[in-house]
Parts: C-alpha cells; structure tokens; sequence
C-alpha cells in the first residue's frame, strides 16, 4: 500500500481542547498526558491536516485539516493554537525548540496552499 500523506513533522505534545461552553481549555481525550502531534503532507492533493495520537495507546485526539488562511497564533513560546470550523486546539509544547519546529513545519504547509 503506498500511503499518499506523508509526516512533515513529528512533535510530541500536549493537545488541549477549548471548551467554549465553559470557557476552559481541556486536554484532549480527556487525557493529560502527552501525544504524538505529526503534520501529514497528502501529496496528491497536496493538502495537509494535523494528526496527534496519544502516546499511551494511540488513540487519535485531534485530525484537523489545515486550511488556506488559517491563522497559527503563537500565543506563548511554548504554546501555539489555531481555530477550525469546529473547534479551537491548543498545544501544549515541552520547549520552545519543539515549539518553533511545529511552527515552521505549519507555516510552510500554509505558504504551499
Ligand atoms: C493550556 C492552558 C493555557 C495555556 C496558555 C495560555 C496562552 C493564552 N491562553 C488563553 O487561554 C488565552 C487567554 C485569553 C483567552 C481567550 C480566548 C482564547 C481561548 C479560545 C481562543 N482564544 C483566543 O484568544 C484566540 C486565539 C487565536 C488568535 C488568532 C488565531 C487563532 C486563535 Cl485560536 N482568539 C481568537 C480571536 O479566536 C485564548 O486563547 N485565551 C492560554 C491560557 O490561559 N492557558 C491557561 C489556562 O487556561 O489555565
């Protein structure tokens, strides 16, 4: 099988959730722990989404399509959020190394939009 999204990026941290309602961020899959958070290049379409798993047991906790236009806002060095049709996610990075990679790799997906 030859997977056409390939992983432009590979960064493990904490995806947060913002609950409107309450008005509180809460962790994704009810989980505080850390994921796997890859940005995946479909290269036939040239499109790209945001894929983070859960370490412990992989379960998906965010696939989110990064569209044209999106705005990436770098609220602190080490945590970065961005909004979709639904929801609006957070990532909760454990340096500001891992931060600025993350980043890089989502400006340059928007840039190739
Ligand atoms: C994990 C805990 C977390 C850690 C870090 C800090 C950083 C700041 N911060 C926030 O939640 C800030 C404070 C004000 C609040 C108000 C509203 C929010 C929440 C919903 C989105 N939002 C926007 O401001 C969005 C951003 C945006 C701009 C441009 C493009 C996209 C987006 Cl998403 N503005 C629009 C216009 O959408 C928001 O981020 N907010 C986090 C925070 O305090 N904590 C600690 C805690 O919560 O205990």
């Amino acid at each position: 099988y030859i997977s056409m999204e390939h992983p432009v990026c590979n960064i493990t941290a904490s995806v947060m959730i913002y609950d409107n309602p309450e008005k509180k961020w809460v962790h994704a899959g009810n989980s505080n722990s850390l994921s796997r958070v890859q940005i995946y290049h479909h290269t036939q379409n040239n499109s790209y989404r945001v894929v983070g798993r859960l370490k412990a047991d992989q379960t998906v906790v965010i696939n989110s399509a990064i569209l044209k236009g999106l705005k990436y806002n770098q609220a602190t060095p080490t945590f970065h959020q961005w909004r979709d049709s639904r929801q609006v996610y957070g990532l909760n990075f454990q340096s500001e190394e891992d931060a600025q990679s993350f980043a890089s790799a989502m400006m340059s997906a928007l840039e190739s939009l």
